[in-house]
């Protein structure tokens, strides 16, 4: 590793950045200018509309591209050694044959002159020379030809003799870092080849930044190990493990943005999901893909993932637990079935058909009804007309049986027997009985009553609702709530799998659909109508082309097309409002912690089975949660899920990392915490205090901490029980501290539990209490686990008490 920053290697690659924010601005304004004229384009046929939209979202997501691409345009540069053809054919550059760049055709002074060399720039997007046979002048870091940036090691160099990291802040160059793989040049020139991490002064200087409260995205210091996860192949079920603060997450986003510029056309139009366990986390990684130049991506937590509902509520776990078991399915089945009633005793429906008299429905007819329409094989809102058809039958013959008992009735149907007479109906009357029958309103009251349609809501909330439902359910008594409740993550599985039952979607979509549709044309109608009449009185020339277009090309249901808002929302937004919608690919992220009914819900937006699984098994908080992959996969893809670990932690340094080692050797002794790759060079606290004193221990802690943090951020954690005691003190020294729901992780203090921890990090960390974090919850060891495993620099542990023996050997101090 070297350090090139004399003054004339700083002047080439000036010169190239300058050269490439020069295209950056001309690509920019011409995004700029075709989306104005798109959005001033008005009128025009439904294809008209739908180029217009389509061009509109192009060159908006193109200029979004081109804005966050500003910062860090280029980071890297290779030199080839071109009688090394390993690496050829992967870049425009090496198909040419041309050596160089525009910036640099000699390579720098590390042998340039000496060997003939290609040079590659690598960076945030690709940008070409358009006047140049589009000579590559930037590759974007996910082409392949970028690779060997990422994975050229001295023992297998891919042709690459030199990897440059590029420092920049805005548009100028700062320094460079030089890596030479060519062992000999090494030799000649004294600068050392390095065999471990790749660009290590790059990734020192990343992770000892301090944090912003936004993850940020790692394309310049990607590792060989993350290098395999984010490029491996789309197909099939990838489970990423790795311990705390190995990249799961930055590796989990960059293969998103990875997937969708290799497979652009399939995955923009399918979209790609990610799944994050919290709304606060989903904020920490939310500037990284658009920072990576990606717009084709869903984001949500699984509190997200029935549209139509925001079920973030919080519940106790052990209720989360009952909720994500698998049995759930046969609590929901038996919730259905419950609710289509036979009734112990006949029930009277009175008819107007009668004049009111009423009719008696007998239990077996009921029963009789219930049977056909459930081995009718639809579900239960779609087998319904079924049932429908069977009742009002069985009220028809019993309409007629009255009817013709009784000679002295008027005649039903207008005729003039004579009384006495028995009333004779052919099948004519009878279905007019029937139609007549299915108009009334105590009829439908009825049928309403013994096969209720329901929603996925009403059929939980009903569930949850009544110990009685529980009961006929076969649930734990232990779900009863209020109907009114809000809706938490753990009931959005059973909301999918109450819609699965329930057939809700097809039939309810599509009479709102249908409903709307008729409104609109309608709406057409009526502006067609004012359009045609003032055509006759205002027009004297009848060919006008521009008249003519209106009442031509407008048919009432086309216009009502243009109407329809749908064509105008991207993938990514129609995907969030459709249930059924079948992603190209889920990344799951903090997996451990999925239920099997959550997981269930998970497959079925993933028919592919095209996913990316990412998290640690040891850090499973969540009752519900995996205890290991194969028992939260097997049930899908039996034996057919890739597993690749990652097993440096970038994150923890090695001080805090011997501090949470213990932790964890209690959770499992088999299990391997992740290699630190850094030392912070501060040893970790540890300190007992009165329990009394221990608002007034932390306000200090705090407080010191705060300003050990610099500009960078402090994490105050603590066990749940304790805010109320606890905040206050730290709120008193620290009055701008976030604390609450969903704090703002940008604050420079941030109070939060465990739970809301997870996937977070901080440069210093204060873990409050942690016999009783880990009493909080039966997973508690490894809530305490995730909670010590927070930091980037500084820990700290305030302990109620006196330093108990077993807490010193926990924490190995
Ligand atoms: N190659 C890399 N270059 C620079 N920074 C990196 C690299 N890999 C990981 N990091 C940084 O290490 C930190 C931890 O990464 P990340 O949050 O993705 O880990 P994780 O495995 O998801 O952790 P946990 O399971 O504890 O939540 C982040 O700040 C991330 O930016």
């Amino acid at each position: 590793m070297s350090n090139a920053s004399d003054a004339s290697e700083l002047a080439i690659e000036q010169a190239h950045l300058t050269m490439l924010y020069g295209h950056l601005d001309t690509l920019r304004e011409e995004a700029s200018t075709q989306l104005q004229r798109a959005l001033l384009q008005t009128g025009g046929t439904p294809a008209d509309r739908s180029h217009r939209d389509s061009a509109t979202a192009l060159y908006t997501d193109r200029l979004a591209q081109y804005t966050a691409v500003e910062n860090g345009l280029c980071f890297g540069r290779l030199d080839f050694d071109r009688s090394d053809a390993t690496d050829r054919g992967q870049a425009g550059s090496d198909e040419d044959g041309k050596a160089g760049s525009p910036g640099d055709p000699g390579g720098g002074p590390d042998g340039g002159a000496a060997k003939n060399t290609e040079v590659r720039y690598i960076g945030r997007i690709g940008i070409f020379d358009e006047d140049n046979d589009y000579e590559p002048l930037l590759i974007d870091w996910r082409a392949p030809a970028s690779r060997p940036f990422y994975l050229a090691t001295a023992a297998a160099p891919e042709g690459v003799r030199r990897r440059r990291h590029i420092r920049t802040e805005q548009r100028t160059v700062t320094g460079v870092d030089d890596e030479v793989l060519d062992l000999d040049e090494a030799h000649h020139t004294g600068r050392g080849a390095h065999d471990g991490v790749a660009g290590e002064a790059a990734l020192l200087s990343a992770l000892n930044a301090s944090r912003t409260g936004r993850m940020k995205d790692i394309v310049e210091t990607i590792q060989a190990e993350q290098d395999h996860v984010i490029r491996g192949d789309l197909n099939g079920v990838l489970v990423v493990q790795g311990g705390p603060g190995t990249g799961k997450t930055a590796v989990a986003l960059h293969r998103a943005a990875y997937l969708l510029y290799t497979h652009r056309q399939m995955l923009s139009s399918r979209v790609v999901l990610i799944v994050g366990p919290n709304p606060t986390f989903l904020r920490y990684i939310s500037q990284v893909l658009p920072s990576l130049a990606e717009t084709g991506v869903l984001l949500g937590t699984m509190g997200d993932l029935f549209p139509g509902v925001v079920a973030h509520a919080d519940e106790p776990a052990t209720i989360t637990e009952i909720k994500g078991r698998a049995e759930m399915v046969d609590v929901l089945a038996a919730a259905v079935q419950d609710r289509q009633r036979v009734p112990d005793e006949p029930i009277a429906i009175r008819l107007d058909i009668l004049d009111g008299a009423p009719v008696m429905l007998d239990p077996e007819v009921i029963a009789d009804a219930r049977e056909r329409a459930r081995r009718s094989g639809k579900l239960h809102n779609l087998a319904r007309p079924v049932f429908d058809t069977e009742i009002i039958h069985a009220l028809s013959l019993l309409v007629a049986d009255t009817i013709g008992i009784d000679p002295y009735a008027d005649d039903p149907l207008g005729g003039d027997d004579a009384p006495g007479d028995p009333q004779i109906l052919d099948e004519a009357d009878l279905a007019e009985i029937r139609r007549e029958l299915r108009g009334e309103a105590e009829v439908l009251g009825a049928l309403d009553w013994l096969w209720p349609i329901l929603t996925p809501q009403q059929l939980v909330a009903g569930l949850f609702a009544s110990e009685i439902r529980l009961t006929a359910a076969g649930a734990p008594l232990e779900l009863r709530r209020s109907a009114r409740a809000a809706w938490t993550p753990a009931d959005v599985p059973l909301l999918d799998e109450a819609a699965e039952l329930l057939g809700e979607d097809e039939t309810i979509r599509e009479i709102i659909a249908e409903r709307q549709r008729k409104r609109q044309i309608a709406y057409a109608e009526g502006a067609l109508e004012i359009a045609f009449g003032s055509r006759s009185i205002d027009v004297e020339d009848e060919d006008d082309p521009e008249l003519l277009s209106v009442t031509d090309l407008l048919e009432a249901d086309r216009l009502a097309d243009r109407q329809d808002e749908g064509s105008a929302l991207t993938p990514a937004e129609r995907a969030a409002a459709d249930r059924k919608w079948a992603f190209g690919h889920v990344i799951v992220d903090e997996a451990q912690e999925l239920s099997p009914m959550a997981w269930r819900l998970l497959m079925r937006r993933c028919p592919s089975r095209s996913m990316t699984v990412v998290g640690d098994v040891a850090q499973t908080g969540d009752l519900g949660g995996a205890a290991s992959w194969a028992s939260a996969l097997d049930p899908y893809v039996p034996g057919r899920w890739r597993l690749r670990e990652l097993t440096v932690n970038y994150r923890t340094p090695t001080e805090i990392m011997a501090v949470a080692a213990g932790v964890l050797a209690g959770i499992d002794p088999d299990l391997e915490p992740p290699r630190s790759v850094r030392e912070a060079g501060v040893d970790p606290w540890v300190r007992g205090v009165a329990p009394a004193r221990l608002p007034d221990a932390l306000a200090e802690a705090a407080t010191t901490e705060a300003v050990e943090a610099g500009d960078g951020r402090l994490g105050i954690i603590l066990p749940a029980g304790t805010f109320a005691d606890l905040v206050p003190a730290v709120l008193k020294v620290l009055p701008d501290a976030a604390v609450g729901d969903e704090p703002e992780l940008a604050a420079k203090v941030v109070v939060l539990t465990v739970k809301q921890a997870k996937g977070l990090e901080f440069d210093g960390v204060i873990v409050v209490d942690p016999d009783r974090i880990v009493e909080e919850s039966p997973r508690g060891a490894n809530d305490l686990y995730v909670a010590l495993t927070r930091a980037t620099q500084r820990l700290g542990v305030l302990h109620p008490g006196v330093l108990p023996e077993s807490l010193l050997a926990v924490v190995g101090i």
